[in-house]
């Protein structure tokens, strides 16, 4: 390739923003143009960076369609739900191609978004518009498109643990439990009374019980998987570590399985997709195992005496769960090897 494609990033003074930042400065094929901020444009990215001094040199850019039309191919939008609903729209209209880390066009119906993120949705053309980027599932969809949602992160940890059973009709779909627990940086950059030091360091808290946002992102994708409606049992709880989150799925075997035969069929359901990784039997991931890369580690257990599976599925929240898994849609996207800017191995210990 000669010439490298300019991306932007909206939202980067954010960790989502700030970890495409760093993982696109690496890319082989993309360079960073424009980083932008709502409320500080004109300000040096590394203020409030400073791990970036020396790195961007740079003001902020203001977050302006014209002006980003004129300094980028592509448009990151790692921006709060809400953001996106009108500036997708706005920045599709100029030709750009956009890439929303937020979860205002996963859904495809305006009625669910409103009823689950309490918020306007979308223009219901713009929704359909968006293809929904969950890599190693609807990766053919991805190639060419100009316009892609990214998953929400422990959609993606969920549904990459669910989707080869569902499909295979190895479980009993009404009989899935997800008990999921997330890093502290999946709460986003901006302080809350639930996510200071002494609130969460040495603390395990459940919180959105039944009501999380991505329990209906994740039954469409299931629902999707399995051929039928699927509803599920879905508990998150914020863990006082930094990054990472973990899906422990429990689900009814249907028929007569072992946790090999399970094994067997994630292998075969991922095979040539380097990014999820499979364990061997008695073998179950940490979140450590895939600290700052884009794996998703999968590991099962099976119970006999309740004739139910364990599935655990890990990723890096900021990682597989936003960045990473946006410059794998990238890459989709521009018909290039999905890997690319991400072959990179996780931070151990
Ligand atoms: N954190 C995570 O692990 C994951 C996050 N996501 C999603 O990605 C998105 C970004 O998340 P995250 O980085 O954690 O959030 P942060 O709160 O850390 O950052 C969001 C950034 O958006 C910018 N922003 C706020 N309002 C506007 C606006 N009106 N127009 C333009 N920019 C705005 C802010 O920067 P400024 O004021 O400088 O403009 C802010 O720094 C969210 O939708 C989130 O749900 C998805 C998967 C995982
Ligand atoms: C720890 C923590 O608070 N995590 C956030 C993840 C938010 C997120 O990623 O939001 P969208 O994908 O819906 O945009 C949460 O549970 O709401």
């Amino acid at each position: 390739m000669s010439e490298k494609i300019k991306a932007a990033i909206v939202g980067s003074t954010g960790y989502g923003g700030v970890e495409l930042y760093r993982l696109l400065a690496s890319h082989p094929y993309v360079e960073v143009t424009s980083v932008t901020s709502s409320s500080s444009p004109g300000s040096l990215f590394s203020e409030g960076y400073p791990h970036l001094t020396d790195i961007h040199q740079e003001p902020l850019d203001e977050v302006n369609p014209e002006l980003l039309k004129s300094k980028a191919d592509v448009v990151f939008l790692a921006t709060p739900a809400g953001v996106a609903t009108k500036l997708a729209p706005q920045l599709l209209e100029t030709g750009l191609k956009v890439i929303d880390l937020s979860g205002d066009f996963r859904l495809k119906s305006p009625a669910l978004y409103e009823q689950w993120y309490k918020k306007q949705p979308a223009d219901e053309a713009y929704l359909e518009q968006a293809v929904f980027g969950l890599a190693e599932v609807y990766g053919e969809q991805v190639k060419g498109a100009s316009f892609i949602s990214n998953p929400g992160c422990y959609v993606t940890a969920t549904t990459l643990g669910l989707v080869p059973a569902l499909e295979a009709g190895w479980i009993k779909p009404d009989t899935i439990i997800v008990d999921a627990k997330s890093g502290v940086s999946g709460a986003g950059r901006g302080v809350s009374l639930g996510n200071h030091y002494s609130e969460v360091n040495e603390n395990l808290k459940a919180y959105k019980l039944n009501k999380h946002q991505h329990i209906p992102e994740i039954e469409m994708v299931l629902s999707d998987a399995a051929g039928e409606p699927v509803v599920i049992t879905f508990s998150t709880h914020l863990t006082p570590m930094t990054r990472g989150i973990m899906a422990t799925i429990y689900a009814k075997v249907d028929g007569s399985r072992s946790a090999a035969d399970f094994i067997d069929l994630y292998r075969s359901y991922y095979e040539g997709r380097r990014f999820v990784r499979v364990r061997g039997e008695g073998i179950l991931p940490s979140t450590k195992e895939v600290w700052g890369s884009n794996y998703c580690d999968i590991g099962f257990a099976f119970d006999e005496r309740t004739g139910r599976i364990t599935i655990v599925s890990v990723i890096d929240n900021l990682v597989k769960g936003a960045a990473g898994q946006a410059i794998q849609n990238l890459n989709l996207m521009m018909g290039w090897d999905e890997s690319l800017g991400l072959q990179f191995v996780p931070v151990y210990p």
